[in-house]
């Protein structure tokens, strides 16, 4: 469904991706991990189409995503930090979305309610708390029934009950047949919510495989375990500063 061949992308002198060939499949579910810094958050807004790589090809469903922005309404994103008109109230936002996106579907607003969101459509952007403000990406990412789910940190200042919706959330639209992918420091979160994992360091990638294979691998039962006995086994740390 995806498709990055060969992806660099540079800031001035730095490299930030390093040659990255990865097969996303729809049905799917993607644990994008790795160091701060690795280059998570660009490779995904490289897919996104909101940093466009130094070189090399992003194909969806067959299609190089170079001028063709179309796929875009194919990907539901839920971003790191959400950025919006800060005057706008929620419910402004939510109508907005909705007007722009006048697609087949009638909107998925499973979030928006169990969340809460609608008794606090009259609040405006700049007032909301953190984790509201993760509350309202989280809503508008699921809400037009995206086949693709692409979540930077999606529980991060989230409180444990909003935790547990947004993640059963992932794990029912993941068992609806779409490819999702996901960032997250939390590896437990990771280990319920993904099949695969793609590990970045220092921009390129050093493992692409199923969760199951690198726990059968590594013969570590919990995903976190696994991953550290993975990047010793492979002398992935950081230098130590002294
Ligand atoms: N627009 C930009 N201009 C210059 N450097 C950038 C830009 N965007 C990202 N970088 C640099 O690219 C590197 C990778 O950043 P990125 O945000 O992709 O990492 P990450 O793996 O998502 O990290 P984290 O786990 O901290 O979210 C960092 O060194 C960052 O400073």
């Amino acid at each position: 469904m995806i498709s990055i061949k060969n992806v660099r992308k540079t800031f001035g002198k730095l490299t930030v991706l390093d040659g990255i060939d990865l097969t996303l499949t729809a049905g799917r579910s993607y644990a994008l991990v790795g160091p701060n810094g690795s280059g998570k958050t660009t490779l995904i807004k490289s897919i996104l189409g909101m940093v466009l790589p130094s070189a090399g090809d992003i194909y969806f469903d067959g299609t190089s995503i170079a001028r063709h922005w179309q796929y875009r309404e194919k990907i539901g994103y839920m971003p790191q930090i959400g950025r919006y008109p800060e005057n706008m109230t929620i419910g402004q936002i939510v109508d907005m979305m909705k007007n722009i996106r006048t697609g087949a579907h009638t909107p998925d607003e499973e979030l928006i309610e169990k969340f809460k969101l609608a008794g606090m459509y009259s609040k405006r952007m700049h007032t909301l708390s953190g984790g509201t403000r993760q509350k309202v990406s989280a809503a508008l990412a699921f809400l037009f029934r995206p086949p693709v789910l692409i979540l930077d940190e999606p529980t991060a200042g989230l409180d444990p009950v909003s935790v547990e919706v947004l993640k059963e959330k992932i794990l029912a639209e993941k068992e609806n047949g779409k490819l999702v992918i996901v960032t997250s420091h939390i590896l437990s979160d990771l280990d319920e919510l993904t099949t695969d994992l793609v590990y970045l360091f220092e921009g390129r990638i050093h493992f692409n495989d199923t969760i199951a294979a690198l726990k059968a691998d590594t013969q570590e039962p919990r995903l976190g375990r696994a991953v550290a006995t993975m990047i010793r086994q492979k002398q992935l740390q950081e230098p130590v500063q002294h």
